[in-house]
């Protein structure tokens, strides 16, 4: 592969880094390692391209993002296949994934044609005020590996349709799949230079762009930690910014639950791509007097979940992405057991990355899973006995990313949704995101929102005109 600049393939002589397969450790492709005079070409193009990209209107934007669906759509087993061989995640997984990355670029290739702007009566007689919506400009986004087409079209399509240009840095890990994207973005017409896609030395790659005042948004998705670290930058020349970070979603089974749903949508939230998003439930408390019948219920369910290589269509739970991923998730286990947890089924690794599913009971708040995100597929049971105990102990997190409750009194479930600070909640649905919806973080979950709406306010202006008649 090479990188895709200024509506260039390139690779001249610049040394190329592996991508591997995590369930395997084949190589199974190699990329230009891109830096500081590549990231510079990019923001040069895209910045160079921005004045006609936003003069076009949003019918002609509509119709290549349109395009670009229709190939990604016909194309969508070669890019569910490149995703599993670079990130693992089971092929029906990433199947999933290319139409949910895919929903968003349809859905803003409509809302697109929808920014509308105001008249404003105004308090003067000979005036007239009016606000107009104008796009942000160039737009970088760096995204991670757990979701690597959907992560990018979540940002990518709001941004072009609002006429924006975007940088993109995808994850060392899995940039192929943004790689094939760009090169179906441009075989459905995306003009030279509206999109770019460097990857290589993220650090001198980022740099760049945080200290290119010409680039007016940064958007990121991934770990708390490199957001807080992205904010401060791109401070120095006051960018807008977005930020979908990590979570820690607790899910609360209350005494009049569905207990078979909520297993299932537990179990749907918990072990997606493996535990590796930043979504899954984390920890779930469970109230006391149905917990025999729920860990049952789990342990029995769990049990049937088959680990294996993501190509092989029985399999529904990949490898993790990498030695520390797995470090982290086995330290977690060992916490857990070693303050007297219970491993009901699974706790153990094998073939390199592969980790069996884990449930874990007789949990308490003081164990490193309870508190850090595992990113993994470990699943601790605690219990509790009322709705206020347990509303204080979900929300007892620096996170407020996405939390899940199940109960079939509607007024606990809108009394409860309305306590959880999070930005996300499902309310007996284990797999609440939807391009439709905006999804978004509260506290140091993230700063904005993606999907929806207001995932596509976040790469406009508003500004406000004022004649004097
Ligand atoms: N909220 C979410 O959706 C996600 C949360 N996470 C959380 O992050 C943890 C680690 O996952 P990981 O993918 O490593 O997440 P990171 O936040 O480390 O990486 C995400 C993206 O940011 C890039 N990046 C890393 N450091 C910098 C930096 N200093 N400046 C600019 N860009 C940078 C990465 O590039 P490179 O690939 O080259 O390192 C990657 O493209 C997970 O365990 C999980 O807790 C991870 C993924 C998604
Ligand atoms: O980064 C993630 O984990 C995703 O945002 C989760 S979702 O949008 O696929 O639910």
């Amino acid at each position: 592969m090479k990188l895709f600049i200024n509506g260039e393939w390139v690779s001249e002589e610049l040394d190329v880094f592996d991508v591997v397969n995590p369930a395997t450790g084949e190589v199974v492709g190699s990329v230009p390692k891109g830096g500081a005079k590549e990231a510079k070409v990019a923001a040069d193009g895209a910045y160079e391209s921005l004045p006609a990209w936003a003069e076009r209107s949003a019918y002609e934007r509509s119709a290549i993002l349109e395009a670009w669906h229709d190939l990604i759509a016909e194309q969508k087993e070669e890019l569910a296949r490149l995703m599993t061989m670079e990130q693992g995640k089971p092929i029906n997984e990433a199947r999933g994934e290319i139409a949910y990355a895919n929903s968003f670029i349809k859905w803003y290739a409509e809302e697109g044609k929808r920014i509308y702007g105001e008249t404003i009566p105004a308090s003067s007689p000979d005036k007239r005020l009016f606000v107009v919506k104008q796009p942000v400009g160039v737009v970088a986004a760096i995204t991670p590996w757990n979701f690597p087409a959907a992560m990018i079209t979540r940002k990518v399509a709001p941004a072009l349709a609002a006429g924006c240009t975007v940088l993109i840095k995808p994850a060392s890990q899995t940039p192929l799949t943004a790689l094939k994207l760009a090169e179906l973005a441009e075989k459905a017409g995306l003009p030279k230079g509206v999109l770019h896609v460097v990857v290589g030395s993220t650090s001198d790659i980022s740099k760049a762009w945080q200290e290119d005042e010409r680039v007016r948004k940064l958007t990121f998705t991934g770990s708390t930690e490199i957001g807080r670290t992205l904010m401060s930058e791109a401070g120095q020349t006051v960018k807008k910014i977005s930020l979908e970070l990590g979570g820690h979603a607790p899910v609360l089974v209350f005494e009049d639950a569905d207990i078979d749903n909520a297993v299932q949508e537990t179990i749907a939230s918990k072990f997606r791509n493996g535990g590796q998003t930043c979504v899954c439930a984390n920890r779930i408390y469970v109230h006391e007097s149905i917990a025999e019948a729920f860990i049952t219920k789990m342990k029995q369910a769990v049990e049937q979940l088959k680990v294996g290589n993501g190509l092989n269509e029985e399999t529904d739970i990949g490898p993790l992405i990498d030695e520390e991923a797995v470090d982290k998730v086995l330290t977690h286990i060992r916490d857990a057991k070693d303050k007297g947890a219970e491993v009901l089924t699974g706790g153990n690794s094998s073939d390199g990355l592969f980790i069996e599913p884990t449930v874990i009971a007789g949990v308490t708040d003081d164990m490193a899973c309870m508190s850090e995100e595992t990113f993994g597929p470990l699943a601790p049971i605690s219990t509790f006995k009322t709705e206020e105990e347990v509303v204080k102990r979900a929300n007892d997190t620096i996170y407020g990313l996405a939390a899940y409750l199940f109960t079939t009194d509607l007024s606990r479930g809108i009394r409860v949704a309305e306590k959880l600070d999070y930005g996300v909640v499902g309310l007996n649905d284990g797999g609440p995101s939807v391009a439709q919806a905006p999804f978004g973080g509260f506290k140091q979950s993230g700063i904005g929102r993606e999907g929806g709406h207001e995932g596509l306010e976040e790469f406009l202006e508003s500004k406000y005109v004022s004649l004097k008649m």
